[in-house]
C-alpha cells in the first residue's frame, strides 16, 4: 500500500538531522518524479534508498546535493553549510590522469595541498589503483572509473555523502574495500546516502531503508538491525494523542511510530510492530481512543530483497 508520510519520528533520538527533506516533490514537464517524499539524515548514520529503475532514486540525491531544485517541499540542512561528498550514477571517462583529476577535485573541495596528496594515496592503494594514477581516465574500464568517482567523493572526509549505486561496476575485493571505508567514515560521524540494489550494502551498513515506487515512497524502515529477519506487522490508525503516543513508545515490542495520511488525505499513525506484539499493540489504540484503519503483515529486511533482486527488476512504468 502507497502511503504519503508527512514527518517521521524516530523513538531513540540521538541529536537533531543533519539534513530533512520534507513533502519533497519534483516535477520534470509536467510530470512527478518524486512525490511528496519525506526523510531525515543525522550524522553517523547511513540510509539506504530502495527502488527500481526509474523510481527516482537518482533525483532525490541530486536534490539532497543540492545540484536539483525542489518543485515543492522543504530542503532543511543543520548549518548554512554541511561537507558533501557526491558519486553520481554516471562518471565520466576524462582526459586527465586520475592524480591530476583527483587534485583537481580536492583543491575545488578547499583541501589543504599538504594533507591532500596523501589522501590520493592511500585512496588509490586501497582500490589498488596506485599504479595507474598516471593513466589518462580515457584508458580505464567501467570499474576502474567508478573507483576514481568513489575516491573524489571520499577526499574530504564529508560531513554528508551521497552515493548513487556505488557498488556498480566494482569487483567483490573492491566491494568489501568500500564497506570498510565507509564503515570507518561512518564510526567518524559522515552521514551517508546511497542507492542500492546490493543487500551487501544494505546488511553492512543501513540504519534506515527507504524504498520508492514511482516517486514515491512505499516503505521506510528506520531501525534495520531490530527488523533484520524479524517480520513484523504495520498497523494504521487514527492520530493518537501525544501524552498515549509518549507512552506507545515505550511499548516493547514496537518498532517505530511515524505520522502519515491514508489515501484521503487524513492524518494518521503508522506503527510498526515486532509480529508477537500485533494484539497488545491494537489493543492499546483501541483503548487509547484510536480507531484500526489497516493491518498489514511485513517481512523484515528479508522482504526488502524483493526490490534489489535482479531478477525482478524492472522499468518503473510511466506516471
Ligand atoms: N533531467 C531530467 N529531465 C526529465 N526527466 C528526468 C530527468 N532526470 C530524471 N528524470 C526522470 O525521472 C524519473 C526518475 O529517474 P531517476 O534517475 O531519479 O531514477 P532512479 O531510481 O535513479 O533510476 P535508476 O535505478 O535506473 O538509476 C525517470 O523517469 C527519469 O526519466
Amino acid at each position: 500500500m502507497a502511503f504519503r508520510s508527512i514527518s517521521e519520528h524516530r523513538l531513540t533520538d540521538r541529536s537533531g538531522p543533519l539534513i530533512e527533506l520534507t513533502r519533497a516533490t519534483k516535477v520534470y514537464g509536467g510530470r512527478p518524479v518524486l512525490r511528496e517524499v519525506s526523510l531525515m539524515v543525522e550524522s553517523g548514520t547511513a540510509l539506504a534508498l530502495i527502488g527500481r529503475n526509474g523510481s527516482g532514486k537518482s533525483t532525490l540525491l541530486s536534490i539532497l546535493a543540492g545540484l536539483t531544485q525542489l518543485t515543492s517541499g522543504t530542503i532543511q540542512r543543520s548549518k548554512d553549510t554541511i561537507s558533501i561528498g557526491y558519486a553520481p550514477e554516471a562518471f565520466p571517462g576524462l582526459k586527465f590522469s586520475a592524480e591530476q583529476y583527483l587534485r583537481s577535485m580536492g583543491r575545488i573541495g578547499g583541501m589543504p595541498e599538504a594533507g591532500l596528496k596523501e589522501r590520493i594515496t592511500a585512496l588509490l592503494e586501497a582500490f589498488h589503483l596506485e599504479q595507474f594514477r598516471t593513466y589518462p581516465m580515457t584508458s580505464f574500464s567501467k570499474g576502474m572509473l567508478q573507483k576514481v568517482n568513489l575516491i573524489q567523493s571520499l577526499l574530504p572526509k564529508p560531513e554528508l555523502l551521497l552515493l548513487d549505486e556505488p557498488m556498480s561496476g566494482l569487483d567483490l575485493p573492491a566491494q568489501h574495500t568500500l564497506i570498510e571505508l565507509l564503515q570507518e567514515l561512518k564510526q567518524g560521524g559522515t552521514a551517508m546516502v546511497f542507492s542500492v540494489h546490493e543487500p551487501l550494502c544494505v546488511e553492512t551498513l543501513a540504519d534506515g531503508v527507504h524504498v520508492l515506487q514511482a516517486g514515491q515512497t512505499v516503505i521506510k524502515v528506520s531501525e534495520t538491525a531490530s527488523l533484520q529477519d524479524k517480520p513484523s506487522t504495520y498497523i494504521m490508525c487514527t492520530a493518537i494523542a501525544s501524552p498515549q503516543k509518549s507512552a506507545l513508545g515505550e511499548m516493547p515490542g514496537l518498532l517505530s511510530i511515524e505520522a502519515v495520511r491514508d489515501e484521503y488525505g487524513m492524518e494518521c499513525s503508522g506503527l510498526t510492530v515486532e509480529r508477537e506484539w500485533t494484539d497488545q499493540c491494537l489493543r492499546y489504540v483501541l483503548d487509547a481512543g484510536g480507531s484500526v484503519i489497516s493491518v498489514e503483515r511485513r517481512r523484515g529486511l528479508s522482504g526488502l530483497m524483493q526490490w534489489m533482486d535482479p531478477k525482478t527488476v524492472q522499468e518503473e512504468q510511466p506516471l
